[in-house]
């Protein structure tokens, strides 16, 4: 397709769909906006835009698509601003936000300007920031939510799927409100958790100082997302508060229940919550189009030998086998270290764990 695209916020995200656009309209021209100045060259280095602009008015003039790809309270900022441009009659102005109401409270506005908005949510991404993180792929098989607002940003849709088809992503239509209701659910409240959860062992960590080393493996897996960015979310918190306080009521009590069976120490209770959570845990899809990727990981016990590390990963790469992480987790004492290796795929990772069992002597293994 061709024109001009202007995304705005040049992180992960905004990066990631830049990216992909260039990768399948190549003959458009993408141009970014960023608060930072860092950012923006940084964007143009890794030649994720073709250029950028010094105000969000130079890059909107002229765009046929705009996306804002920056933290949801900013968004709501930026919408209010963009009502105030001249905008080309045609233009498609969408957003990446993980909050559609208040987004959408803001860019209604647009349809008395007879602009069209299309929120927007890839529902994928990582708790890496910024744009060195980004890549073409990251929305490949995830959903990617939209909401458009009326017939006429309905009719639109289809042309702003033609835009973003590089990302690889399925497109899906909701409402503003079920949308909030349900990423609440399944990602926004698992990040209050997950912080929560860390804050349990900081605030115990200079009595226990062995804490930190023992807090590997299930802990670390489930608080990978506290890693993520502060502002982007402390935005969808505040973006999303009414139903994320409705969850806080719930699982408040729903931690009660559990508070009750140990109290009164009833076996059966503790074992039908934990059945229950396992069966429903267990048949959720595995693949990675979930709102939070699945990760298939292998573990790797290494001895305090050199070479140890680039002999494993030479064996995978002798194999044509793609590795998407690698990391030295220190957990244990009669171990130097456990690798831990990232694969994109269940495939990748269960062939991985063959060959380095055949060809090596370490412990490799799928916690
Ligand atoms: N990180 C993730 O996994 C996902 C994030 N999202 C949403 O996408 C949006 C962007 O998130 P990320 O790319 O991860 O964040 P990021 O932190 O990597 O990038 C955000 C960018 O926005 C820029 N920015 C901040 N204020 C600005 C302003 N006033 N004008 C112009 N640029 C400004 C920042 O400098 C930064 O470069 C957020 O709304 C987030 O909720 C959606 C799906 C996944
Ligand atoms: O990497 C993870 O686990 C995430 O939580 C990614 C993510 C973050 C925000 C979104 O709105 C959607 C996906």
């Amino acid at each position: 397709m061709q024109g001009k695209v202007f995304v705005i916020g040049l992180g992960l995200i905004g990066g990631s769909i830049a990216l992909a656009i260039k990768k399948e309209h190549p003959e458009a021209t993408v141009i970014g906006f960023d608060a930072r100045l860092e950012e923006m060259k940084m964007a143009k280095a890794m030649m994720v835009v073709d250029g950028y602009v010094e105000n969000i008015k130079g890059g909107a003039a002229g765009a046929d698509l705009i996306i804002l790809a920056t933290p949801v309270l900013v968004t709501e900022k930026l919408v209010r601003q963009l009502l105030q441009m001249e905008l080309k009659e045609n233009v498609i102005v969408t957003d990446t936000g993980s909050t559609k109401e208040s987004i959408m409270a803001q860019a209604v506005q647009f349809k008395e300007k007879g602009i069209v908005f299309i929120g927007g949510h890839p529902m994928a991404g990582s708790h890496k920031s910024g744009v060195t993180a980004a890549k073409p792929t990251l929305f490949e098989n995830a959903f990617y939510l939209l909401a458009p607002y009326d017939k006429r940003s309905k009719m639109k849709t289809e042309e702003l799927e033609r835009w973003l088809k590089g990302t690889r992503a399925n497109f899906i239509t909701v409402s503003p409100e079920e949308h909030d209701e349900m990423v609440a659910i399944i990602s926004h409240f698992p990040h209050v958790v997950a912080a929560s959860l860390v804050h349990l062992v900081k605030d115990a960590d200079a009595e226990y100082p062995l804490l930190k080393r023992l807090a590997a493996g299930g802990f670390r897996d489930i608080t990978r997302i506290a890693s993520s960015s502060p502002q982007m979310w402390a935005d969808i918190s505040i973006g999303n508060r009414e139903n994320l306080i409705a969850l806080l009521d719930r699982w408040t009590e729903n931690l009660q229940k559990v508070k009750r069976a140990l109290e009164e120490s009833k076996y059966d209770d503790l074992f039908r919550f934990y059945a229950e959570a396992k069966q429903y845990r267990d048949r959720l899809p595995i693949s990675g189009s979930g709102a939070i990727p699945s990760f298939y990981d292998l573990f790797v016990d290494i001895p305090d030998i050199p070479g140890v590390v680039s002999e494993i990963t030479n064996k995978l790469a002798e194999k044509g086998i793609s590795i998407t992480n690698i990391r030295i987790l220190e957990t244990r004492e009669d171990v130097y270290g456990v690798l831990r290796i990232s694969f994109r795929s269940e495939k990748d990772r269960d062939n991985a764990l063959k060959l380095l069992k055949e060809e090596t002597p370490h412990e490799v293994y799928i916690q």
